[in-house]
């Protein structure tokens, strides 16, 4: 619905429902980050009439974001009181933590599309807004009326900003003020900025005084003796030498898991695994400070010594991939499957050496949201780059495609996707090849994705120094589990599955893997008719086990079977009723299309 009557939403307006039609995006039109914002929303598959958005109720309140926004978001709550203005704070992946509302009309509207705290307004969820392009693309930005990606935001504006940890340069969280759309307010981007500002001031002051606190207690222990010290705070580690050379990153990463599964727990003792399979022994202790808990301050004690033979084994590169059995979680990817672990590993590995990289795989395994995920780690400042040598709107190979790899944002703490690798034409080879070198010469990372292994072009071979093979659904359904609850969290609030539906799951071979999983419980969830998904609200095709592919005719005819069956219960006898079929006939149209449903008639 357009709320205001200006020409410029009215373009604006026009130019995103022919985007959504054709992929046709005029750039005269709309702003540059918009339209960036908007391809990345369509790619996602985000809805554009319905806000489905992740809830998740319990969280940290007393986190160093919250206790700095609350002063700020005080402060602005006093000054907007009665005004048509709300001011929001999330944390660094969109869960938004606090908000304050001048006006009650706004108030209900905000909680009506779910921009409320608990819910979570990344643009993976949500698609264009002020919060979900401040955190994508790290940098203030204005999102008017209908610039918004889904329609049932766009009778707000919003704006938005990061907040950093002024240390470190990491983004911390976003900053977002949201007013009813109407013409630019000028305003609206200064006021965001300086709020976030005074959060970052706020953060820094508690972080210097907990930095204070974790080197007295660090200085205090290591004065005396040289036992093997770890002090870990949130943006700072502090090591004596015993400690340090014998510990990677990754081990910091699995004595600070270790430490908070202690929790507040006095000087307690726990034997943790390191990555090159050594034991430690650790004591650890919580740090507190007067701005909150600093850290933990950890004493070890290595149990076990490497024998040479291991040491030469555990090189950084095997080391990490070492224990298939051992999860390597990666942020808003599910699985702990070996074969998962594994790929996670690597895939880890080689984004923090910028590796270059070949993730062949079926489509929708993940290979892109590996990239994504294991890039963030790295501390990366934007979001990888994803390049398609299939242009999607003609399937035919994308024109100009090493002027725009060249053209894309190159340097450390970047990284490059080109999928669809093995669709770059013979005589693009080179010059995709000299684009992808000279990418990585100045430090991008660059990963290359492809369905078969065997299909990279000769000229763009070398291009690639390791492959990983990304493994299908089918081959990992101890996973599907894990998979489902994180894919229906990004599903919406509250929603999850009847028993009898993971089973069901189970049986059908996913060739679409996990974005298929994710598109199929996405349908079923819009459909439900109670708080959970029934087998009943299933896509019709996951009722059937056919691996042959169906004509439109065949496909439609088998929906309409299983909608039958589904109706009475998996009555075949009342279903064939229904149809104006004989019961022969059901049992056999059944066992052509190979549908499972629960059989009780
Ligand atoms: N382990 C996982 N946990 C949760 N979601 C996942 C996981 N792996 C993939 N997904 C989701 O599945 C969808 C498809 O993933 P992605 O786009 O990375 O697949 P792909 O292998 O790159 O596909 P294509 O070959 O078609 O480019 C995305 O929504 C992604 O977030």
């Amino acid at each position: 619905m357009l709320s205001d009557g200006t020409a410029r939403d009215r373009t604006i307006a026009r130019a995103r429902l022919k985007f959504l039609e054709s992929a046709e995006l005029p750039a005269a039109v709309v702003p540059e980050g918009i339209r960036n914002s908007w391809q990345r929303s369509k790619y996602l598959g985000i809805c554009t009439d319905e806000v489905v958005v992740p809830y998740q109720p319990d969280y940290d309140r007393e986190s160093r974001l919250v206790r700095a926004a609350t002063p700020v978001l005080d402060r602005l709550e006093r000054t907007l009181a009665g005004s048509d203005a709300c001011v929001i704070v999330t944390d660094r992946k969109g869960w938004v933590r606090d908000r304050r509302v001048g006006e009650k009309r706004l108030s209900a509207h905000l909680d009506r599309v779910h921009l409320a705290p608990g819910f979570n307004y990344a643009e993976q969820f949500v698609g264009t807004n002020g919060i979900g392009v401040a955190l994508e693309e790290r940098r203030p930005n204005v999102v008017l009326g209908t610039e918004h990606f889904n329609e049932r935001l766009q009778d707000v504006s919003c704006a938005a900003a990061p907040i950093r940890n002024t240390v470190t340069g990491r983004v911390e969280g976003a900053m977002n003020l949201t007013c009813w759309s109407g013409p630019a307010r000028t305003f609206m981007a200064a006021l965001v900025q300086e709020a976030a500002a005074d959060i970052e001031r706020v953060m820094y002051e508690f972080s210097s005084s907990q930095q204070r606190a974790l080197l007295e207690a660090f200085q205090q222990v290591t004065h005396y003796g040289d036992r093997p010290v770890l002090c870990l705070g949130q943006d700072l580690v502090l090591a004596n030498s015993a400690a340090s050379t014998r510990l990677t990153g990754d081990d910091h990463r699995l004595l600070h898991e270790a430490a908070t599964e202690l929790g507040h727990a006095p000087r307690t003792r726990k034997q943790v695994q390191l990555t090159g399979g050594e034991t430690v022994l650790m004591r650890c202790r919580q740090v507190d400070s007067s701005a909150g808990a600093a850290g933990y301050l950890l004493e070890l004690a290595f149990t076990e010594h490497r024998s040479d033979e291991a040491r030469t084994r555990a090189g950084s590169r095997s080391r990490d991939e070492q224990d298939a059995s051992r999860p390597w979680p990666l942020p808003g990817l599910a699985g702990t499957d070996p074969a998962w672990n594994t790929v996670s590993r690597t895939v880890s590995r080689c984004a923090r050496e910028r590796t270059p990289l070949l993730l062949h795989g079926e489509t929708g395994t993940g290979k892109s949201a590996l990239v994504h995920a294991t890039h963030a780690l790295t501390g990366a400042a934007s979001a990888p780059v994803i390049l398609d040598a299939v242009d999607p709107r003609t399937a035919a190979p994308t024109a100009d495609l090493s002027a725009t790899l060249r053209a894309a944002p190159a340097g450390p703490g970047h990284a490059l996707v080109l999928r669809n690798v093995d669709a770059v034409p013979p005589e693009q080879g080179p010059d995709v090849a000299r684009a992808l070198d000279a990418a990585a010469a100045q430090g991008t990372w660059i990963v290359g994705t492809l369905h078969r292994a065997q299909g990279v072009p000769e000229p763009l071979r070398h291009c690639f120094v390791e492959a990983v093979a990304v493994p299908a659904l089918r081959h990992r359904l101890a996973d599907l589990p894990a998979l489902v609850e994180c894919l229906l969290r990004r599903v919406g609030a509250g929603v999850e599955c009847a028993p009898e539906v993971l089973p069901l799951l189970r049986r059908h071979d996913w060739p679409g893997n996990i974005r298929q999983l994710h598109l199929a419980l996405r349908e079923a969830a819009a459909g439900r008719r109670t708080y959970r998904i029934e087998l009943r609200d299933l896509p019709p095709s996951l009722h059937s086990a056919g691996s042959r592919s169906l004509s439109a005719w065949e496909a439609s005819e088998r929906d309409t079977l299983v909608q039958a069956l589904l109706e009475v219960d998996g009555n075949k006898l009342l279903a064939a009723q229904r149809l104006g079929i004989s019961r022969t006939t059901i049992y056999r149209k059944m066992r052509t299309y190979g549908i499972t449903l629960p059989a009780r008639g």
